[in-house]
């Protein structure tokens, strides 16, 4: 399931530039590679363009420079809906299609031309408190944290090798936190899954990351989490 993923000199210019000063970029010169199934954390203060970074991995939005490179692909000759089956997005604000929960689970399956496998949709509900839900109810009405996992659930049918976590837990209290945590802890380490996932909650990247990149001031910085979690560099974590 693993994939080789190289981010080389990514950049984006800043829409705001030129205004009060702002920086020409967004942000520029990021680099990283991924050549076996990692967990990341990526962090950084408000505005830095996390988000926008993970959108651009996902091929939601195009870089300004630079390349993407998937098992030695480049983005450039590569058809985007395959990128995002290996390469898949959760945002941070959930959104739910029309329909019942069970057709938003179905979705994406659907839309990638993939069977549903209602076993293991059965078992991520399980495993992330949802088994409770009736699969007939209406999507648009399940509470803001159903949402959310639910959300997730409908990516993890893909089984991406990266996944790309935009604050997947924000919504969510300590006890469905713990238990997305431990979900994608197991997915990385009994399917290979590389996380990629941004949060602002330094202890939650404290205990799901192996490496943390640091957006910061247009560009990325790269860490051992256990070096940079024991002597914490940089602004993000003041932020
Ligand atoms: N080309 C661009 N694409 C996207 N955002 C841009 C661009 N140029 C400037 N911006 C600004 O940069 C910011 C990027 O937002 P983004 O959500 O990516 O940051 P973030 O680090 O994820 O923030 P937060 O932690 O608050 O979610 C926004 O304020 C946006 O208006």
């Amino acid at each position: 399931m693993s994939a080789v993923f190289e981010i080389h000199n990514l950049a984006k210019f800043n829409w705001e530039a030129g205004a009060q000063g702002e920086s020409r970029y967004l942000f520029s010169r990021i680099s990283a590679e991924i050549t076996k199934p990692e967990r990341v954390a990526l962090i950084g203060a408000s505005g830095q363009g996390k988000s926008t970074l993970l959108r651009i991995l996902a091929l939601l939005d195009i870089p300004d420079e630079g390349d993407l490179l998937l098992n030695g692909a480049s983005f450039k000759n590569s058809n985007p809906r395959e990128w995002r089956m290996a390469v898949a997005y959760v945002a941070q604000q959930a959104v739910m299609l029309p329909g019942s929960i069970e057709d938003n689970l179905r979705t994406i399956s659907r839309l990638h031309g993939q069977p549903y496998d209602a076993a293991l949709g059965a078992q991520l509900m399980e495993q992330l408190g949802l088994d409770h839900l009736d699969l007939a109810k209406k999507a648009e009405d399940c509470s803001g944290g159903e949402k959310q996992r639910i959300s997730l659930i409908r990516t993890l049918l893909l089984r991406p090798s990266i996944l790309l976590l935009d604050e997947a837990t924000a919504s969510l209290d300590i006890d469905s936190t713990r238990k997305v945590e431990a979900l994608l802890m197991n997915r990385h380490k009994e399917e290979g899954t590389t996380l990629i996932w941004v949060t602002h909650d330094l202890e939650q990247a404290h205990r799901i990351s192996n490496r943390t990149w640091v957006i910061d001031k247009g560009g990325m910085q790269e860490y051992s989490s256990a070096a940079f979690f024991d002597q914490p560099v940089g602004g993000a974590v003041h932020s």
